[in-house]
């Protein structure tokens, strides 16, 4: 168990995709029933099974004995940010480090719709979180003190690994390369399989053929960690042969850089809409 978790009292508002993985990866690091309070007002079979094995308080607002914890993590989609506050408010106390994982709002939203909250911590982490392998750019507020960006940090680091960044401008960024990414990994798959099919293949095995290149090239890049990703493209890459003919594509003034930027702007630019 992390240190920094031991004794933590949080709250978890919202438990959808993001939050029931966070809570996962909080019970793998050995906090229990006693330690989080889950609110979540439609939760799914899978949250109420894994609460009701697990012994965590799950209620669809907070109760009448609600006290403030030590970490409140709001993971409510960021249109309900009003509805999530309010559930909220009830666990935030002046002693508190909020921690908000909702895209593009900023911790001025957050600290106007919870005033009472002194230290705020704007995170974005990804789907991979799921299985402890998420990746989390986070800002914590002037007003956090160093112990409560800790423990914030603890409670990320249980989802996989954490980067702090100096500017909260940063963090749309963060969500347009890192938050949104898996998407775009996932679209990889999908085109690569249907690019396979207009080759000749049939859909069943090029389905299979892309997502197992894909799953193989991340290991590879998670296992050899040290080796850049150009390295490991370079070695796929023999010359004069197919897969140069391939990148000659990919990397023509036209190719995927230039529409990977626009995607990430786009993504970036979305972030910043949802802010207010
Ligand atoms: N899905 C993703 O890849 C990522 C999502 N995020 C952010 O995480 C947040 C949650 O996203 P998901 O988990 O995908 O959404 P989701 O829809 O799966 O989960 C949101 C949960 O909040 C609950 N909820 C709604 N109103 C509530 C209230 N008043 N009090 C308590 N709970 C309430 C819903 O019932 C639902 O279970 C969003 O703000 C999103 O921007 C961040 C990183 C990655
Ligand atoms: O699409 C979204 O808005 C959220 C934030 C990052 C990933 N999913």
């Amino acid at each position: 168990m992390n240190p920094r978790l031991k004794g933590a009292s949080v709250a978890l508002i919202g438990a959808g995709n993001m939050g029931l993985a966070m809570l996962e990866g909080w019970v793998n690091e050995g906090l229990s029933g006693k330690d989080v309070a889950v609110v979540d007002p439609k939760p799914s079979q899978r949250l109420r099974d894994f609460c009701a094995a697990k012994g965590f308080l799950l209620a669809a607002a907070p109760g009448s004995d609600a006290s403030p914890r030590d970490a409140v993590v709001l993971a409510v989609k960021p249109q309900a940010l009003d509805a999530g506050a309010g559930a909220a408010a009830s666990f935030v106390g002046a002693g508190s480090v909020v921690v908000s994982i909702l895209a593009g709002k900023r911790i001025e939203d957050i600290a106007a719709r919870l005033p009472a909250a002194k230290a705020i911590v704007r995170a974005m982490p990804n789907t991979p979180a799921a299985i402890g392998r998420g990746m989390t750019g986070a800002f914590a507020s002037a007003g956090t003190r160093e112990d409560q960006r800790l423990l914030a940090d603890a409670l990320l680091r249980a989802a996989g690994q954490v980067e702090w960044v100096d500017s909260e401008g940063l963090i749309d960024a963060v969500t347009a390369v890192s938050g949104s990414g898996p998407a775009y990994v996932f679209l990889l798959v999908e085109c690569l399989a249907a690019a396979g099919v207009e080759a000749g293949l049939p859909k069943a095995l090029a389905e299979r053929l892309a997502r197992v290149t894909i799953e193989g090239a991340g290991e590879l890049l998670h296992r050899q960690s040290e080796t850049s990703a150009e390295t490991l493209r370079q070695r796929v890459t023999s010359p004069g042969g197919t897969t140069a003919a391939a990148l000659g594509v990919l990397m023509a003034d036209d190719g995927l850089a230039p529409l990977m930027a626009r995607a990430v702007a786009a993504a970036r630019k979305r972030a910043s809409e949802l802010s207010g």
